[in-house]
């Protein structure tokens, strides 16, 4: 199937939105190349991070009806958890993926690429489109729970990494998540009987992480099993 440049463009607009909206995010200083190996670095880099995942935070609590300081209000502060992915060379890149599609099960993903090797792959409309570094930036992709807790208004999107033959590349994903015990589901504000109605239940961050890391990276509708019609 093609994807028409106007997707094409959507796509990278809705996937980089808050790098467009916020310069500052354009100036990140770190690169993936210059983390690993250096804690200090690792230390700056994360509270870098934080703070772009505050304003993000702020930002959506207004996209879901409330004010900026809703989302904190409710469930607290978001925690932080890093993941170095690195993709050797590979001789058979049509056979070997780097990781498989999924969906992250945190509220935002804030992930650092390597900028000269284009590896990150999102699903759109039944294709895998590229998404091609842009150096010194993060890129931001929502998560299962921010999709849950907006009652599906802000959809995750199903990616993976692709391997190449050329060049290893690595990337470091920064999660954002609520507290293990902080129970999500649908704000209030997102629900309206007549448009759109509840789609997902209520649950406790733990378990919902647990189910997820118990099923397969399957590549299809991540969020499937709280979602009340498929009960
Ligand atoms: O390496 C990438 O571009 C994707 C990494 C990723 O999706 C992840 O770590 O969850
Ligand atoms: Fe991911």
């Amino acid at each position: 199937m093609e994807v028409s440049q106007e997707d094409k463009d959507m796509v990278g607009l809705n996937f980089r939105q808050f790098q467009r909206s916020k310069p500052t995010v354009m100036n990140f200083k770190f690169s993936p190349l210059s983390l690993p190996g250096s804690k200090d670095a690792i230390e700056e880099c994360s509270a870098e991070v934080q703070k772009v995942a505050e304003e993000l935070y702020a930002n959506f609590s207004v996209l879901m009806g409330l004010d900026r300081d809703g989302l904190k209000r409710l469930q607290g502060e978001l925690k932080q958890g890093i993941r170095m992915n690195y993709y050797p060379v590979c001789s058979r890149p049509d056979l070997v993926l780097g990781i498989s599609p999924h969906s992250d099960g945190s509220t935002f993903t804030l992930l650092l690429q390597d900028d000269e090797v284009t590896g990150l792959q999102i699903k759109h409309k039944q294709v895998w489109v590229p998404v091609k570094p842009i150096p010194n930036s993060l890129l931001v992709n929502v998560g299962d729970a921010t999709e849950i807790q907006s009652n599906g208004m802000h959809k995750i999107i199903e990616h993976r990494a692709i391997t190449n033959e050329e060049k290893p590349r690595i990337s470091i994903a920064t999660f954002v998540f609520p507290d293990d015990e902080q129970k999500i589901g649908p704000l209030e504000s997102t629900i309206d009987d007549s448009h759109r109605p509840r789609m997902y239940r209520n649950i406790k961050y733990v378990d919902y992480i647990k189910e997820k890391f118990a099923r397969r990276m399957e590549g299809k509708a991540h969020t499937d099993f709280v979602k009340l019609q498929s009960k």
